[in-house]
């Protein structure tokens, strides 16, 4: 009945995880009852959970982002608290078992779970606004991506309290993958939850090109788009390159799982070096997703608070573009060891470091954006600077690993690690955290308080370099990566500094809830009622602050690029108040999407417990309903002039008040 499922997949002899399990379940019920008391269910169904309006589903993906980051955090610090102790005769707290599941759950949290979903919501908030559209070109779509994506956190989530997560590392090679290396759910739980949030991030890419491409702005031709629009564009270009490959490598991996297949094992002709290659070829591109929109924040904010044009914006977009490219034929740096050859290996060694050209043409740009500019000093610009001088050093030090014979030697070391923390925390994640400060006050209608956002600044930086430097002295040193326990004592104090530099990032990311907290407490005082809190320079600043739903009540024109900042200049009305507006045609609310996923959901966890009856419930309720959607005919309206008018006289009349007041 209930396939390998039994009483016994709840971890009950695991204290940690069992009094975790306990404070979600509290804070669970706390929410379900403060949601109950407050009558609030019918509120969050019909405005957030079944909503299509791109602000709002950005909006839940970072919100979900920002819990398992917490999660992902959590893992963190108890691998680098348990090595701390686990060294010589100490055995640390965390039993090899449970420290495996551990570093795979971390990496796959952060890069899947965490980093993914605030690229989504930062897209899905602002590329319609900055394009001058009204939603996505597939609002359906993107709400089922959304809740799709929500069905793979909800699986890896389950795996802590009901059952295992994989124990392989985040990039599961076979034959340890295999069924017979890993024959527990752990893997399984790898295997769906990847599956069904990549099929979310998949249709994202294809609806958000198809949004850039088709709706911008009448006037706004590519070469006029603003540049973060610009590396959504290439980052989705990318997601649809790179996500089908992982969807396909991970539905051979379940063949060998489940039906015996050998695509990736040594017998019947089968070959495990092919899952590595199909692997990188999806997780290379992967981490240029992650990057490429932090720089396309930290060029908006650059510009921004330097007033300037951003300096080079060609050669911003071109240098974009062929990051983009390059990253689709350097996947084999990351198994240089593995024994391709002398020329495969030069080849893909030359070609990663050429992306280096690229990105240095970027950081100069906005070296000279700020040169000669007037830099305002704020959250978000120190986070812009603290990226460029850490970056660039993450950056070198994977060009050091490009070079074959080097990576011989660093290989799987700490080096690594440190490699790749240093780019994406000192890239990737200072650009979404500037972003949700630089954007928040257009989804929310209030700013947030600089100050905490500094001290969360300081606190990640400094953390990082005390978390991160002394891996690359352990790296050289030869201390590998994974290990859960060592026995060389001239480790120990580099593994000790690392413990304080991982408690800084954590106090990091508590002034960024406190920030949170406090802005709305005193959210009266740093309201929003000009739409434009920053000055800025593209369309999403345009209306007002939170946009109403409709986004642009006249649709702006924009043939320059910037061309609401010099709109204001010339004292030219973007969007002149017209006689009479015209009807805007919208889309429906639906709860399908969130259906879909119930049902996919119900699918996996089946897949996973092998209960077949369920999995069949679950993929037929899943191709129905969705079909079922194609049918409706009910799902889009048109919002009536008088509405318009009222919703934009109030909006003007705030503003006026506003300056009344001032
Ligand atoms: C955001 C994520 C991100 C980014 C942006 C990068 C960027 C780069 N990475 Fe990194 N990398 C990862 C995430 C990332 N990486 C991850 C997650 C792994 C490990 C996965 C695992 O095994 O678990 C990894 C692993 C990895 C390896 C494999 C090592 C191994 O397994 O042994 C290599 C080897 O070539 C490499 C190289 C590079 C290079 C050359 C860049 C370049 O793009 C960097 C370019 C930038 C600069 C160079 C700095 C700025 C430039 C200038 C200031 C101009 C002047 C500079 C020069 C002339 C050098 N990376
Ligand atoms: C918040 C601070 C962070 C700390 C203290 C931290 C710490 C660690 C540690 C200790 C490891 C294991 C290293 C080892 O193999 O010995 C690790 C692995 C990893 N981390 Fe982080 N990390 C942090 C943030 C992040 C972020 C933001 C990301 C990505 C978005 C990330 C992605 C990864 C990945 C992919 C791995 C490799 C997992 C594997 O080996 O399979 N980490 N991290
Ligand atoms: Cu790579």
């Amino acid at each position: 009945m209930f396939g390998k499922l039994t009483l016994d997949a709840i971890p009950y002899h695991e204290p940690i995880i069992m009094i975790t399990l306990a404070i979600v379940a509290l804070g669970g019920l706390g929410l379900f009852a403060a949601v109950t008391y407050f009558k609030k269910w019918g509120y969050l169904w019909s405005e957030w959970l079944t909503s299509v309006d791109h602000k709002k589903i950005g909006v839940m993906y970072i919100l979900v982002a920002l819990v398992m980051l917490v999660r992902g955090f959590a893992d963190a610090i108890m691998m680098r608290t348990h090595l701390a102790m686990a060294h010589g005769d100490g055995q640390g707290y965390l039993p090899p078992e449970h420290y495996d599941q551990i570093f795979t759950a971390h990496g796959i949290i952060m890069l899947i779970f965490v980093a993914m979903p605030l690229v989504t919501g930062l897209m899905n908030i602002v590329v319609p606004l900055q394009i001058g559209a009204r939603d996505v070109a597939f609002p359906y779509l993107n709400s089922l991506s959304f809740w799709l994506f929500v069905g793979g956190a909800l699986l890896i989530n389950l795996s802590l309290g009901l059952g295992e997560f994989a124990k392989t590392g985040w990039v599961a090679y076979p034959p340890l993958s295999g069924i017979k290396f890993s024959p527990g759910v752990g893997m399984d739980y790898y295997i769906w939850s990847m599956q069904l949030s990549g099929l979310g991030t998949t249709l994202t890419g294809v609806n958000f090109i198809a949004t850039i491409l088709k709706m911008r702005a009448p006037g706004m031709s590519l070469m006029k788009m603003p540049i973060f629009t610009w590396t959504i564009l290439v980052t989705c270009v990318l997601i649809c390159g790179a996500f089908p490959p992982l969807t396909a490598t991970l539905a051979m991996l379940s063949l060998d799982r489940y039906l015996d297949f050998h695509f990736f094992t040594n017998e019947l002709g089968g070959n495990p070096m092919m899952y590595a290659n199909l692997f990188w070829i999806w997780g290379h591109p992967e981490v240029y997703i992650l990057i490429l929109p932090a720089f396309g924040v930290f060029s908006e904010v650059v510009a921004t608070f330097s007033r300037k044009t951003l300096f080079g914006y060609a050669s911003m977009v071109w240098a974009t573009a062929a990051i983009g490219v390059l990253s689709f034929v350097v996947w084999l740096h990351h198994f240089f060891t593995m024994g391709s050859g002398a020329s495969v290996n030069a080849f893909f060694g030359i070609m990663t470091s050429i992306i280096a050209i690229p990105t240095g043409v970027k950081i100069f740009t906005w070296l000279f954006t700020i040169f000669r500019g007037r830099l305002q000093l704020n959250a978000m610009t120190w986070m812009t600077l603290g990226f460029l001088v850490t970056f660039s050093i993450g950056g070198m030090t994977g060009v050091l690993m490009a070079v074959p014979a080097a990576d011989f030697v660093l290989h799987n070391s700490l080096f690594l690690i440190a490699h790749f923390h240093n780019v994406i925390i000192g890239g990737a994640v200072f650009g979404y955290l500037a972003g949700i400060i630089y954007w928040f006050p257009k989804a929310f209608g209030f700013k947030l308080l600089d100050r905490f956002g500094r001290y969360s600044f300081w606190c990640w930086l400094i953390g990082f370099y005390f978390a991160f430097m002394p891996l690359y002295v352990l790296g050289f040193m030869g201390m590998t990566r994974r290990l859960n326990h060592f026995d060389n004592p001239a480790w120990v104090p580099w593994v000790q500094v690392a413990v304080v530099g991982a408690v800084l990032i954590g106090i990091g990311i508590v002034f960024t809830v406190v920030q949170f907290v406090t802005s709305y407490i005193k959210r009266k005082e740093n309201l929003d009622v000009s739409g434009d809190p920053w000055d800025g320079r593209t369309l999403e600043w345009a209306t007002s602050s939170p946009p109403p739903f409709y986004n642009f009540a006249v649709i702006p024109t924009a043939d320059k690029i910037d061309a609401f900042y010099e709109a204001k200049k010339n004292g030219v009305e973007l969007m002149p108040a017209p006689e009479h507006y015209e009807p805007i045609h919208m889309p429906k609310n639906t709860g399908n999407g969130l259906v879909v996923s119930a049902f996919v959901i119900a699918f996996g966890f089946a897949m996973i417990w092998h209960i077949w009856w369920l999995a069949i419930v679950g993929l037929v309720g899943a191709v129905v309903s969705f079909i079922v959607r194609s049918y409706d005919e009910d799902i889009d309206y048109y919002v009536q002039p008088e509405e318009i008018a009222r919703i934009e006289q109030a909006h003007h009349q705030t503003k006026a008040n506003a300056v009344v007041q001032a």
